[in-house]
């Protein structure tokens, strides 16, 4: 069974503009809205592909009513807590002619102590069922940066495997506690390592370093680079396919709903790469986030080539 947890859930808004224009009035074409963060994507796509997923996070005010809404319409199983803030919204405006993708990400609620208690008492119930776990996104306010680093403990006592998908010092933190996969994009490893230009040696290293650390599966997440992972048995460059990108917002999600997927199937590690990088690149075929479709998936894997360094 997986679990995912977004502690800072979103209504994800995709609003399409023909050219965005800093300082002047836009008028919105198209737009879309999903309940969205990190880990609820992540948790859309392991559907997707087949599996189940149940999702967890924090939710409260007319936007977190809206995000329960949202998320029972696709039919995904969820088991939030409540809280007496509202949830945040989350947008991404598409420039139609320069292609390019803005994101405005709202800070979000601040939660209270008793609301994390609850949150904790929750994880240890779901530890009972729980085979993978996945934390992915930012921390809202109210909670420690080290709120993922105790989970991951909690958990690993109890023999789960842990993903870990966030940023900053929550990453910083939560990378301390040696969760079973991290998944950092280059923007986050390079804050991690403190680095801001990054040769394919940087990676190697940084990989080797985290993974003796006792990191199962380092998963770098390299955009239209495809990926880099580092497990006990070497280093595997994984290629991205060339596609008609529309919106890479929650290709990161897709990636590790994919890699999550796979290995909770038992699949080999190298299979399941391939399948993170092909799921991260259906993403970005579609506008709206984390939709990807098995068939794709499935189109794109034959494009992809996994090669041992
Ligand atoms: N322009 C692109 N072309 C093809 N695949 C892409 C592109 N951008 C992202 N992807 C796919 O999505 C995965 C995750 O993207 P990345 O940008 O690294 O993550 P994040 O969304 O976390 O920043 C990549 O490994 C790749 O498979
Ligand atoms: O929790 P964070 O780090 O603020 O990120 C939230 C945002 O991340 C996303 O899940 C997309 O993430 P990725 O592009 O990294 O996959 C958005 O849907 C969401 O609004």
């Amino acid at each position: 069974m997986i679990t995912t947890l977004t502690l800072n859930a979103a209504i994800d808004k995709v609003h399409e503009v023909n050219s965005l224009m800093v300082g002047q009035t836009n008028r919105v074409l198209q737009k879309s809205q999903q309940g969205g963060g990190k880990g609820v994507n992540v948790a859309r796509v392991i559907v997707a592909l087949g599996g189940e997923v149940t999702i967890g996070g924090f939710v409260g005010g007319l936007n977190g009513s809206k995000i329960t809404e949202l998320l029972q319409d696709e039919n995904l199983q969820t088991e939030f807590i409540q809280i007496e803030e509202e949830n945040r919204i989350c947008l991404t405006i598409i420039n139609q002619q320069t292609k390019e993708m803005t994101e405005l990400l709202e800070v979000g609620p601040t939660i209270q102590e008793h609301e994390w208690q609850k949150m904790l008492n929750w994880v240890v119930k779901q530890a009972e069922h729980a085979t993978y776990f996945v934390l992915s996104g930012s921390l809202p306010k109210g909670v420690q940066k080290k709120a993922y680093a105790t989970i991951i403990h909690l958990l690993k006592e109890k023999g789960i495997r842990v993903a870990l998908d966030t940023s900053g010092d929550a990453l910083r933190q939560g990378v301390k506690a040696l969760p079973f996969i991290i998944k950092p994009n280059e923007d986050e490893i390079a804050q991690l390592i403190g680095k801001s230009v990054l040769t394919q040696e940087d990676l190697v290293q940084a990989g080797i370093k985290l993974q003796k650390l006792g990191i199962e599966h380092v998963c770098f997440s390299l955009g239209e680079q495809g990926a880099l992972f580092v497990n006990s048995l070497g280093i595997y460059k994984v290629n991205a396919p060339q596609i008609h990108v529309e919106n890479t917002v929650g290709s990161g999600d897709a990636f590790l709903g994919g890699l999550i997927y796979k290995l909770s199937l038992g699949a080999d590690h190298t299979e399941a790469y391939k399948w993170a990088v092909a799921c991260g690149s259906a993403n970005a075929e579609n506008k709206e986030i984390a939709k990807v479709q098995r068939e794709a998936v499935e189109r794109l894997l034959d494009e992809i080539q996994i090669t041992k360094i």
